[in-house]
């Protein structure tokens, strides 16, 4: 697949260059994910290709912060017990990231399909009841196809679930309005 880096929006240096960035990209794989900066401890996002296609979650507890200039490492826990590492480069128009799945998720990925907020039971009873181990690590990296600026908390960015054709949409400008607000909704 050749995907194309969309131009930054902007230079980044800072940590308030980055948070507030809505960012969509697609891994070497071919998975294609969406990832909100919603604060500096917080993160929204949304799986549109690869093995958890259609999962989404809003208000994920992260560390967010500046490696060097334009640099910037998130990483957190899930509920799921999956581990994620991102490496952003945005200027570059590339990151790296390395997702640590449990044995389970690998084995039961239609488990954690859904907007996980309505659903943090269910994983933590998944999470107990099925293997953790042997893990599966992918890392990949990734060509960012979308940037926008989003602004801090904005509950718009990922308040849906994904649907076929959504991140053309949104690419496109179809899909939140000059305010960064989800038209039609
Ligand atoms: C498992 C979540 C997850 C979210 C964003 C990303 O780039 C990789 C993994």
């Amino acid at each position: 697949m050749d995907i194309t880096p969309v131009a930054p929006i902007r230079r980044f240096d800072t940590l308030d260059d980055f948070l507030g960035t809505h960012f969509i990209y697609t891994y070497d794989n071919g998975w294609e994910y969406e990832w909100y900066a919603k604060n500096d401890h917080t993160v929204d996002y949304r799986i549109h290709g690869g093995m958890v296609a259609g999962r989404w979650v809003n208000d994920q507890e992260a560390t967010i912060v500046r490696l060097a200039s334009g640099v910037f490492k998130i990483a957190w826990t899930e509920p799921t017990g999956t581990d994620v590492a991102l490496d952003f480069m945005p200027n570059e128009g590339r990151l790296h990231g390395v997702i640590f799945f449990p044995r389970w998720v690998h084995e039961h990925p239609e488990i954690t399909v859904c907007h996980q907020n309505e659903h943090i039971g269910l994983m933590e009873e998944s999470r107990a009841r099925y293997a953790t181990y042997p893990k599966l690590v992918v890392p990949e990296f990734a060509t960012i196809t979308y940037m926008g600026d989003a602004g801090l908390d904005n509950d718009d960015v990922i308040c849906e679930a994904p649907y076929p054709g959504m991140t053309d949409d949104i690419r496109a400008g179809r899909y939140y309005d000059a305010d960064y607000r989800r038209i039609g909704r």
